[in-house]
């Protein structure tokens, strides 16, 4: 017999029933019109039931936002909803690393299912988003004093994720610099490089491994999931991160969490933790368990989230890649079928990211060409790399997918010959 639950048990599924026409969501917290929480409109839509169409509206494919899910946990609402108590877990903490010891284990059970990551011989550590990780770490790798001798390179490979150089800049530790793109310095005899490696890429989605020699590297394995790559081999690497928003799509939840090997680098990630945010929410952790055992129980059955991804982007990777391969305007990255040790076969790609390049000699600007013809993307200069380049997200709704391709086909078109 519910008793205390039943008024958010309701409250909840009275706002999952407000239909939105299929083009928003509306949500318990949400801006309230006479009490009742307002539809929060997919791009492009609007009105109070988003039924409403704007005309000569771009397509907003900028952001990596993993809605590509949403879908998904809508269809195992049942088992994925978590109520909390108004007195749940109000301590700072009871555990010594504020970390909930069922979801390290979970999270541990997630990589040996999936078979992507070896973390017996590794301590863990969670963050608000795999994002205050990154910075935790090159604080954690470079070295303790500040002697300008001694102090950390930080650098990535071209095209790499913009975050690493400005949160290292931002932040302008004395122990780390940024110092720009491998490429500077591959013949270098300097020493103590921090390599950010992304693998797979974002931007191109590439499967990658450090270039430099003897750098301590941070491996970004954000995408490194069946949703987008195959996994030849489990990744092994002395520090990986890894995060919630692209396995289960829960961007909003600020949920990621490394694998370190070496304890006195977990020791000062741990020490950085403590003095950047005292952990991370509580109510989070506890939302994250509930999602990784739905994950675990449907793993290898009809309802496998990895399934569910990978059949999606597989399909809009497809789309895509006919309609540009049907004219000589643009051009995308080379993915090629591989095998996969989760799906036990060669599959087909599947990517986040759409690496866009412009290949007519006017169009030095794929960014600015794509605008004009009512897309918003994510230009190459950002990535460092150059502006013949620019990302086009596929990890968003069905109907940002949809517009894409509607606004590229006159593009495209535009140099048939
Ligand atoms: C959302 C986007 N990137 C998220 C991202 C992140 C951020 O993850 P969070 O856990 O959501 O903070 C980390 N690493 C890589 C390689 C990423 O691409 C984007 O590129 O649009």
């Amino acid at each position: 017999e519910l008793r205390w639950t039943r008024r958010a048990a309701e409250e909840a599924e009275a706002v999952a029933a407000i239909s939105c026409s299929g083009h928003g969501r509306a949500y318990v917290d949400g801006v309230l019109d006479n009490g009742r929480p307002t539809c929060e409109c997919n791009t492009c839509y609007t009105g109070a039931d988003c039924s409403v169409l704007l005309s000569n509206c771009s397509a907003d494919v900028n952001s990596g936002d993993p809605l590509f899910l949403e879908p998904y946990w809508m269809s195992h609402s049942s088992e994925s909803a978590v109520v909390f108590s108004g007195w749940h877990r109000m301590s700072y903490a009871t555990t010594d690393r504020y970390q909930s010891i069922e979801l390290e284990k979970h999270i541990r059970y997630l990589h040996a299912a999936v078979g992507n990551a070896i973390t017996h011989d590794k301590y863990l550590v969670f963050g608000s988003g795999s994002t205050q990780l990154l910075n935790a770490l090159v604080y954690a790798l470079s070295p303790e004093n500040s002697s300008s001798a001694a102090t950390a390179s930080v650098v990535a490979t071209a095209p790499y994720y913009a975050m690493y150089k400005e949160q290292t800049n931002l932040f302008n530790g004395r122990e780390y610099e940024w110092k720009g793109v491998t490429s500077k310095w591959m013949n270098s005899n300097k020493t103590n490089f921090i390599e950010f490696v992304t693998s797979p890429n974002n931007p191109d989605s590439l499967l990658r491994d450090s270039v430099i020699a003897h750098s301590s590297v941070i491996y970004d394995h954000a995408y490194y999931w069946p949703h987008f790559t195959a996994i030849p081999a489990p990744a092994d690497g002395d520090v990986m991160i890894f995060t919630v928003s692209k396995v289960s799509g829960h961007a909003s939840s600020r949920f990621g969490w490394a694998f370190i090997k070496d304890e006195n680098v977990y020791n000062k990630v741990l020490n950085y933790m403590q003095y950047n945010s005292m952990g991370v929410s509580r109510d989070t952790q506890m939302r994250i368990l509930k999602l990784f055992k739905v994950m675990l129980e449907n793993i290898g059955g009809d309802e496998d989230i990895f399934k569910f991804g990978f059949n999606k982007l597989r399909k809009r990777w497809q789309r895509l890649h006919a309609l540009v391969n049907s004219s000589s305007r643009f051009s995308l990255q080379q993915l090629s079928p591989q095998y996969c040790t989760y799906f036990e076969n060669i599959r087909d790609p599947s990517p986040a990211y759409a690496w866009l390049k412009c290949e007519n000699e006017e169009d030095v600007d794929c960014e600015e060409v794509l605008t004009k013809g009512g897309i918003i993307s994510r230009g190459g200069m950002i990535f460092e790399a150059s502006t013949r380049y620019t990302r086009l997200s596929l990890l968003k709704t069905d109907d940002h997918f949809e517009m894409l391709l509607q606004k590229l086909k006159p593009l495209v078109a535009s140099s048939k010959e």
